[in-house]
């Protein structure tokens, strides 16, 4: 249970939100391929990168998709990212022509380190930190440093008291 924040704001991304901003992350990446403009094979960090992967994939009609599983977090505190599961090496080669898709780009850690195995690859986020920024390719929305970004798959629907209290 997450009792307390560390950082001061907090952005709050509903179904709808993370749905429209991955589909713009589509649209931007659409056409920019090294293969005439085609992409050769989606790839997800897991675990949050795999629904905005599965939406460009679908927005792009690639079929080919497949999973890196970089764990860099323990609830909100940063740890050493380490790879636990890799992509076909095959389909992966140094990178050219793989998407790979992150929900979010924090520190940079983790992909930076996906970076160092498929250097030619492209990386995408749906949103981005600054100091994450210079890791990614292309992303839809920045949002400042000191800002915790929730996820719906994160959050339950719950009651709020009204603004001026109950008697
Ligand atoms: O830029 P960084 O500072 O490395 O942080 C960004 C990463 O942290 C989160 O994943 P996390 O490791 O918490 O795993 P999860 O996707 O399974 O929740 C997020 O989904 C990114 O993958
Ligand atoms: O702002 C964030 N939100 C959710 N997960 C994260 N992992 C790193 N930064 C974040
Ligand atoms: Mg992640």
């Amino acid at each position: 249970m997450i009792d307390r924040l560390p950082h001061e704001k907090g952005f709050h991304v509903s179904w709808d939100q993370i749905h429209r901003d991955a589909r713009a992350l589509a649209w931007r990446l659409d056409g920019k391929g090294p293969d005439n403009g085609a992409w050769k094979a989606v790839v997800g960090i897991t675990r949050g990168g795999l629904v905005p992967a599965m939406i460009v994939a679908r927005e792009l009609d690639i079929r080919i998709v497949d999973t890196i599983s970089v764990k860099s977090y323990n609830h909100q505190a940063q740890m050493e990212a380490r790879v636990t599961k890799s992509p076909q090496e095959e389909l992966m080669g140094d990178g050219t022509g793989i998407l790979i898709v992150d929900d979010l780009v924090d520190s940079g850690k983790t992909l930076e380190l996906v970076r160092k195995l498929y250097p030619n690859a492209h990386f995408a986020t749906v949103y981005a930190k600054p100091s994450g920024r210079p890791q990614v390719d292309t992303y839809i929305t920045e949002v400042s440093q000191d800002t915790w970004i929730f996820f719906p798959w994160d959050m339950a629907l719950q009651y709020v008291q009204p603004f001026r209290g109950t008697d």
